[in-house]
């Protein structure tokens, strides 16, 4: 790395930025240097997305200013913000699916001029470069056959180019598994080498401890500082994000588990997928968690069994009795629920109402025997789930696609956790949400359960899967490799039988 000579690579200060009467961001100050790994953390709502689209360009500040190697800059759209060699991988993804990789990966950088490029080079140099990053993807594939961890990759490569000076990664790893995150730190470090600065987004504190230099915690839309890594730790910080310590993160599971499965599943297999000899139950009151590496089946089998995908075959039963299920609106009818890890996608109607979200799913709960809403009754559940699970909103009728990424899942798994489900598959039930408000997800995935709801999670963030499951299942190349009880918990044996090996 040659000698920079400005020892900040950027500085932000005096950061203000309001939507409305809603004040988001106040005086925030951050620096950051060359080739630095610099964590941005703060509760869902904190404001770091806003500071970040400041930043590239999205929005523009009210006041404050923005230097990027001595220089002031203020990119007024994504574009200008490229230009200056500011990349952001966002937490919703934003490849054109009806492209190719190659394609998505070049044509931000070419604009319109599409047509001209000569596309062979390009294929093959956005092959070379997938394939540096150490993650098996065919540049000419079409994004929509892309897995969601592929996607992911192709995000970050795009993100990636020779004029990169700050690189930004929000929630960067929410949907890969330990193999690729270390693939990806070692490209991160890589990137280091090169002295490009780095803002790293990230709810997973193991993540910020093992990989970044320095962390900025932001509170309510106001820096509480920067301090280098090694002169913090975790508990510090979360009490500078929260407010308050952080006892027991996982509920005590003292339930009472039913005898007999409410729900079972016999010769599982998927007509377009590679999930195959898929049988396992659970019992009313049990939460079984499914474990396993990206690609490896496990939200493939929940879609498969929703109805969302096709089966080629297999058998369900639901309280003993055979169902047929060929739509999630089969599902729904037997009050099988679903939350998908997509949830931008398939889990909230984001020009509707955090109300109008939630009480969609719960239409029965809280209608009149006619069939009219009672609107107290909305009212009342409505805002006795933003309360617990700390929706940071002016409003429950505020528009979903304006709260922070991480409040738009609370408002997702709300929507489902609230309506009277026999069994409920919950995908990633705490992907992009906050260590705070990770303890209330859990808790209702325990009072869920304590009614005596089935409820399958699967989960690629292993102390969660084990904090929360009774039994967890593992899945290997589409199909359940082995099963773990309570007492043979541990990191080492999920990633064993992830990779098709016995126990030690
Ligand atoms: N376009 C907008 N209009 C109105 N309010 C907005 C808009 N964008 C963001 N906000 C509000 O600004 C606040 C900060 O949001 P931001 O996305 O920056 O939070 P965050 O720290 O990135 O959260 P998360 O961890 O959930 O991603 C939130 O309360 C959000 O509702």
């Amino acid at each position: 790395m040659k000698e920079p000579v400005n020892e900040y690579r950027l500085e932000m200060s005096g950061i203000s930025k309001s939507f409305g009467v809603v004040s988001v961001l106040k005086d925030v100050n951050i620096k950051v240097k060359h080739g630095e790994i610099h964590a941005l953390l703060g509760e869902n709502g904190a404001g770091k997305s806003t500071l970040i689209k400041i930043l590239s360009g999205v929005h523009q500040k009210d006041s404050g200013k923005v230097v990027l190697d001595g220089a002031e800059i203020n990119p007024k759209n994504t574009h200008e913000g490229q230009v200056l060699g500011i990349n952001v991988v966002y937490q919703e993804l934003s490849l054109v699916k009806d492209l190719s990789v190659a394609e998505n990966i070049y044509l931000h950088k070419l604009g319109a001029s599409k047509f001209w490029m000569n596309w062979k080079e390009l294929t093959k140099n956005a092959q070379e470069l997938l394939d540096s990053l150490g993650f098996k993807i065919d540049a000419t594939a079409t994004v929509r056959d892309l897995s969601i961890v592929q996607k992911q990759v192709v995000e970050i490569a795009k993100a990636i180019s020779e004029d990169t000076k700050v690189l930004v990664l929000d929630e960067p790893t929410t949907v890969f598994d330990p193999t690729d995150i270390k693939k990806l730190f070692n490209n991160l470090l890589k990137l280091k080498e090169k002295g490009i600065s780095i803002i790293y987004i990230s709810h997973h504190l193991d993540e910020i401890f093992k990989i970044a230099d320095t962390i900025t915690v932001l509170r309510d839309g106001i820096d509480t500082g920067s301090v280098p890594v090694s002169k913090t730790d975790k508990d510090s910080v979360i009490h500078l994000m929260i407010g308050r310590e952080l006892k027991d993160l996982y509920p005590v599971r003292d339930l009472k588990i039913g005898e007999e499965p409410i729900f079972e599943v016999k010769n599982l297999a998927g007509k377009d997928c590679i999930v195959h000899d898929v049988s396992f139950s659970v019992k009313a009151g049990e939460v079984v968690g499914i474990a396993g590496l990206g690609g490896s089946g496990r939200t493939e089998t929940a879609k498969l069994i929703f109805g969302a995908d096709k089966k080629k075959s297999g058998t369900i039963f639901l309280e003993g009795e055979e169902i047929k299920i060929n739509s999630p609106v089969d599902a729904a009818g037997y009050q099988i629920g679903f939350v998908s890890e997509d949830r931008k996608e398939e889990g909230v109607f984001l020009p509707l109402s955090i109300r109008r979200n939630i009480s969609v799913t719960s239409f029965g709960s809280i209608s009149s025997k006619l069939g009219f809403i009672n609107i107290d009754s909305e009212y009342k559940k409505v805002l006795g789930l933003i309360e617990k699970l700390n929706i940071k909103t002016p409003s429950s009728e505020v528009n979903v696609k304006n709260l922070s990424g991480g409040n738009q899942q609370k408002v997702a798994l709300a929507k489902w956790l609230s309506i009277d489900s026999k069994v409920i598959f919950i995908d990633e039930p705490t992907r992009g949400v906050d260590v705070g408000a990770k303890i209330e997800i859990y808790k209702l995935i325990n009072e869920v359960a304590k009614k005596g709801v089935g409820v399958v999670v699967i989960s690629s963030d292993m102390p969660e899967i084990m904090g929360i499951s009774d039994r967890i299942l593992v899945m290997h190349e589409g199909t359940f490799y082995g099963e773990l009880q309570k007492d043979q918990f541990s990191e080492e044996n999920i990633l064993r039988y992830s990779i098709g090996e016995p126990l030690k």
